[in-house]
């Protein structure tokens, strides 16, 4: 009754009012009193979660977690309720097989039974409804897809998914050979793209994008990028879930729209697939034979697939981007490895998996980019399971929120030295560079979540720049010599146009 005898503007005064009280009372809980008061970092970190999410939104924050950990040490906290390491022993026991912890850990746990790191959900799932798939899954979901989809993985599925991959790169030989022919300048990083994403595409849906026939970027490719560019802002907004809930109904319907296509146009793929039968080693047939037994709606498996389609395919194009500009950019690396290409092999089609798989410096080449490149440059948090853990030799309490992060880890010279500087030598003995940390570079993460692609990954980048290198010699554009240092993070790469002129060899 008393509120209703107040003017508008003292309502209004009272709300600002207590809205300033409850934020300070916040603040000043999340400096002095929080359970990781005594961790150190910057002021507006510990206090809120802004200081994280207008890093993050802004493509800076893996850059930024390196100033921090040089600033801070190895743990730092990054947020309120989140904790940054950069001590090797942090991949072990954050994402490291765990002992103990009975619970399921199910979908959207905010804590896991103890021994258990769930993943957080405010980052993998930021907004709600969506199918989970093997990424986001809870922990029984996942054991049960990471079996059925390991299938698809194995030696024998690779072996027999070799002429769908090696015809895939016949063909991006092909077009680039055309468009050398003109003299024109080429963006191999769109060109790296085509060629994984239709290798993917084939491999999870049993049909390519056309990508590399249509010489552009499918819609479905193109809506990637903008989805985890969006993913950078609602993971920043699931903290106030009534914001998520604003900006998805601000989205125009337009996007919406474009949604609903992009959601038929994978059904109808899949549906293709699924009546081109269940024997076809691709990295989906696991799941289809096990669809009914499991009572898997068309939405769970479409999901799947995409998400193959995405982790499988940005990632690796992104590193052979990576690995042609250091190339080009370090002359002395390049003319090894192509000395080696070339010296190895006496025609084009004795480079296959097997073949390609004894090249040292071809290997040493692909990981030093993955250090310097890595195509998962952020950390992926997960959260400390009941009772607390300890990480790097740290007491972290319950609740919490840990991550490693990538680019961070790598480009820090106490575990690698020299870390601005692209040296394969560093992965081949080189005693210049023993004291390197070789333990803290884990670029496909460790423990039961690590990447299940992760020989399908290296087997498609060895082809790829083996047969590129085998094919052409490469000189980058005046425009793209500061490819690298113009680049932002929004949870993946933004990579930009990578000019370069190609020469076939003479043969
Ligand atoms: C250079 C290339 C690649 C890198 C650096 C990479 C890295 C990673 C990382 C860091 C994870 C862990 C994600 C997390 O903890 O949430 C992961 C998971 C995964 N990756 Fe990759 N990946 C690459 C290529 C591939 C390829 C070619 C595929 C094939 C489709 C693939 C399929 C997967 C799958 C299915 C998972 C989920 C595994 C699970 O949760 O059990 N990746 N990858």
């Amino acid at each position: 009754m008393a509120l209703l005898s107040l003017s508008l503007g003292q309502i209004l005064a009272l709300g600002f009012t207590s809205l300033t009280l409850y934020i300070t009372a916040h603040i000043l809980h999340n400096l002095l009193l929080h359970p990781l008061r005594r961790y150190p970092g910057p002021l507006l970190m510990r206090a809120t979660r802004w200081g994280y999410s207008l890093r993050h939104m802004a493509g800076t924050l893996p850059f930024d977690m390196l100033a921090l950990h040089q600033r801070y040490g190895p743990v730092v906290r990054v947020a309120p309720d989140e904790l940054a390491f950069s001590d090797p022993q942090a991949w072990r026991d954050i994402m490291g097989h765990r002992g103990g912890g009975g619970g399921g850990g199910g979908s959207g746990s905010e804590v896991g039974e103890a021994g258990e790191m769930l993943k957080y959900d405010k980052f993998y799932m930021p907004v709600e409804g969506v199918p989970r798939d093997i990424v986001n899954a809870g922990r029984e979901e996942h054991a049960l897809l990471r079996r059925t989809m390991a299938h698809g993985f194995s030696d024998r599925s690779m072996r027999e998914q070799q002429p769908v991959i090696q015809g895939y790169i016949d063909l991006l030989v092909r077009r680039l050979r055309e468009r050398s022919e003109g003299g024109e300048k080429v963006d191999l990083a769109a060109w790296y793209n085509y060629t994984t994403f239709d290798v993917i595409g084939d491999l999870a849906f049993g049909e390519s994008f056309g990508c590399l026939d249509d010489s552009d970027y499918h819609p479905w490719v193109k809506a990637i990028f903008e989805v985890a560019r969006a993913g950078t802002v609602f993971q920043s907004l699931a903290h106030y879930p009534m914001f998520v809930k604003l900006v998805l109904a601000l989205i125009p319907s337009k996007f919406l729209e474009e949604r609903e296509k992009h959601m038929e146009m994978t059904m109808a793929k899949l549906k293709r697939r699924m009546q081109a039968g269940r024997e076809r080693a691709d990295l989906v047939e696991g799941l289809l034979k096990r669809a009914d037994e499991w009572g898997l709606t068309l939405e769970k498996l479409q999901a799947n697939s995409a998400i193959l389609i995405i982790g499988g395919s940005e990632t690796t194009a992104t590193l052979l981007s990576g690995v042609t500009y250091f190339l080009l950019t370090n002359a002395e690396a390049m003319k090894k490895l192509t000395a080696e290409i070339r010296g190895t092999f006496k025609s084009e089609s004795e480079i296959d998996f097997a073949s390609v798989s004894t090249l040292p410096y071809l290997l040493a080449c692909l990981d030093e980019a993955l250090r310097m490149y890595p195509p998962v440059p952020t950390g992926l948090p997960r959260v400390v399971p009941k009772g607390g853990a300890s990480i790097a030799g740290n007491y972290v309490p319950e609740k919490t929120v840990v991550a490693v992060h990538h680019w961070a880890m790598y480009h820090n010279d106490e575990h690698f030295k020299d870390p601005f500087v692209y040296h394969p030598e560093r992965w081949l003995g080189d005693p210049a560079f023993a004291d390197d940390h070789k333990e803290a570079f884990q670029p496909f993460h460790l423990g039961p979540r690590n990447c299940l692609g992760r020989n399908l990954a290296y087997i498609e980048m060895r082809l790829i720049l083996a047969r590129v290198l085998w094919n052409f010699d490469l000189r980058i554009a005046e425009d793209s010599l500061n490819w690298m240092s113009k680049q932002r993070i929004y949870n993946l790469w933004e990579k930009g146009k990578l000019n370069v002129y190609l020469t076939p060899v003479a043969r």
